[in-house]
């Protein structure tokens, strides 16, 4: 478990209508009972809260363990300083409380006066995850307070030792951590408290995904990824198009390269058009499509590529050779399923249906919402890559985990929303996110993009609407 995937899961959480409240209710509830466990009941507890919301899970803990023990509050900081609402409205709870001992220290001097010497049990809810540097005044002093009971009283910790990684921490006896190990945290002892995350978070991919696969990365043009999209034929070229368009508005510069004869249809002048003579790609391409590839960060193959045999020779050795993350989709994913050794050693994503995936593995997937990933978790592992699969609820795996996304609806059956969802996995890819993350918020973004449209038009609506409306999806992701 690491501190980014705390990160967006806390947004999915968020998302799923888990509020701030609940999360803090069950970290100090937890952290309570984890006491009263170990060390009984009827103590004499001191908790120290800071201004933050580790400080609003001491803040809960003391009322929970006001019931049974006598309880001392200590608030280190000032009063206005509290941030949150759930953490003023803990703090509101506690004031009107007359069992609960409340004393606010705001001058490292006074305490560094304190005599805590009554104290069973010390609850240190200082500092967590919100920590940025060493530990300043007066937290500093009351860490250092702490630390002379170590041996003495009890000393738990919330979520981690306060302080940490700074080596001026709190020496705890145990630090009470919530829901997952976080790997980060290292040199203390941790007793787990689930704090009602479902399994959905796991698995679920929601708007952290998403935001979190959207950050940006620099201020200047082409930091913000470069993305290569290689379709069209002489039957199609809206597929490419619809790739690129979609892709053209998350990252900052998108090549179309396309056959001479439907390149021809096209007029974006947000697009960087190569067309290559001729009315398919074939061998002869290889090259100067390479050279192309050599300058982008990311490549998707495959949208209105078509299937003849000059063709799947084509992809089939511009994929030998290049060494770009890439996307494979539509017409290539039979070319490849002919071959599927030029994968041997890529980073790629395959975005099948259900029907290309059985035309690429043998198998057709069905079943549960555990017996399908089992079977894209293995495949996706004996390829090597990633998979995402096209459905009602999109699987993605990379041979070591697996997700679902649930955006989208029926209205989405309309031709060539696949190819709108190859071009945002492509940017997304391109932007430098692994090829989990990016099939993962492709899928979200694809999905919400069509909810949206779908919420002003009905079901009714095309592929080209859906691209349109990526910009609002974008925009409601990062201000969720
Ligand atoms: N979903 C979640 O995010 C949950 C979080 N919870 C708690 O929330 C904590 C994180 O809360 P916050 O993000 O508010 O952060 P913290 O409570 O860890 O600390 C932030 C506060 O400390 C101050 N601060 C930061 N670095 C400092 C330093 N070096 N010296 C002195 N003061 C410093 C900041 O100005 C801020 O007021 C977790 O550790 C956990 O205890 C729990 O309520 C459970 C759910
Ligand atoms: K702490």
């Amino acid at each position: 478990m690491r501190i980014e995937d705390v990160y967006i899961w806390d947004i999915n959480a968020k998302w799923l209508g888990i509020s701030p409240y609940q999360l803090m209710e069950n970290a100090g509830a937890g952290v309570a009972r984890t006491i009263e466990e170990r060390f009984g009941k009827g103590l004499r507890i001191a908790v120290f809260s800071g201004t933050g919301n580790n400080g609003g899970d001491g803040f809960v803990a003391a009322r929970h363990l006001s019931f049974e023990n006598d309880v001392t509050l200590f608030l280190v900081g000032n009063e206005e300083k509290i941030r949150s609402e759930e953490a003023k409205h803990n703090w509101g709870i506690l004031k009107k409380l007359d069992f609960v001992k409340i004393k606010v220290l705001k001058d490292s001097s006074y305490i560094k006066s304190l005599d805590l010497s009554g104290f069973d049990v010390i609850v240190d809810a200082l500092l967590g995850a919100g920590t940025k540097g060493e530990p300043r005044e007066p937290i500093r002093s009351a860490i250092e307070k702490i630390n002379e009971y170590a041996g003495k009283a009890k000393i738990v910790s919330v979520d981690l030792p306060s302080g940490y990684p700074s080596s001026v921490r709190v020496k705890a006896d145990v630090a009470v951590t919530f829901q997952w190990d976080k790997e980060e945290y290292e040199g203390f002892e941790h007793v787990i408290v689930k704090i009602g995350y479902p399994k959905e978070l796991y698995h679920l991919v929601g708007p952290g995904d998403a935001k979190f696969a959207l950050r940006k990365r620099g201020g200047h043009k082409g930091q913000n990824g470069k993305l290569l999209v290689i379709g069209g034929s002489e039957d199609y070229f809206g597929a490419p198009y619809l790739a690129s368009k979609a892709a053209s508005y998350l990252v900052d510069l998108v090549y179309l390269a396309m056959p001479e004869y439907s390149a021809r249809r096209i007029n974006d002048p947000n697009l960087i058009l190569r067309p290559f003579g001729g009315r398919n790609f074939t061998k002869e391409d290889v090259e100067d499509v390479l050279a192309i590839a050599d300058g982008v960060d990311a490549v998707v193959i495959g949208p209105g590529i078509g299937q003849r045999a000059e063709t799947k020779e084509f992809i089939l050795e511009f994929l030998r050779w290049s060494e770009k993350p890439v996307v494979i989709d539509a017409d290539a994913l039979k070319a490849v399923a002919e071959d599927l050794d030029v994968l041997k050693g890529k980073k790629f994503i395959l975005t099948p249906h259900a029907g290309e995936f059985r035309i690429l593995f043998g198998e057709k997937p069905d079943g549960s919402l555990e017996e399908k990933p089992k079977l894209v978790v293995e495949k996706a592992k004996a390829v090597g890559g990633t998979i995402l699969l096209k459905g009602a609820y999109d699987i993605i795996s990379d041979g070591k985990v697996w997700k679902y996304n649930k955006t989208g609806n029926r209205g989405m059956t309309t031709g060539g929303t696949g190819d709108v969802l190859a071009g945002l996995v492509g940017a997304l890819l391109a932007l430098g996110n692994s090829p989990l993350k990016a099939a993962s918020a492709g899928a979200f973004l694809n999905g919400l993009a069509g909810d949206m449209v779908k919420e002003e038009v009905g079901e009714n609506f095309t592929a080209l609407d859906v691209a349109g409306k990526v910009p609002q999806a974008v925009k409601w992701v990062l201000e969720f």
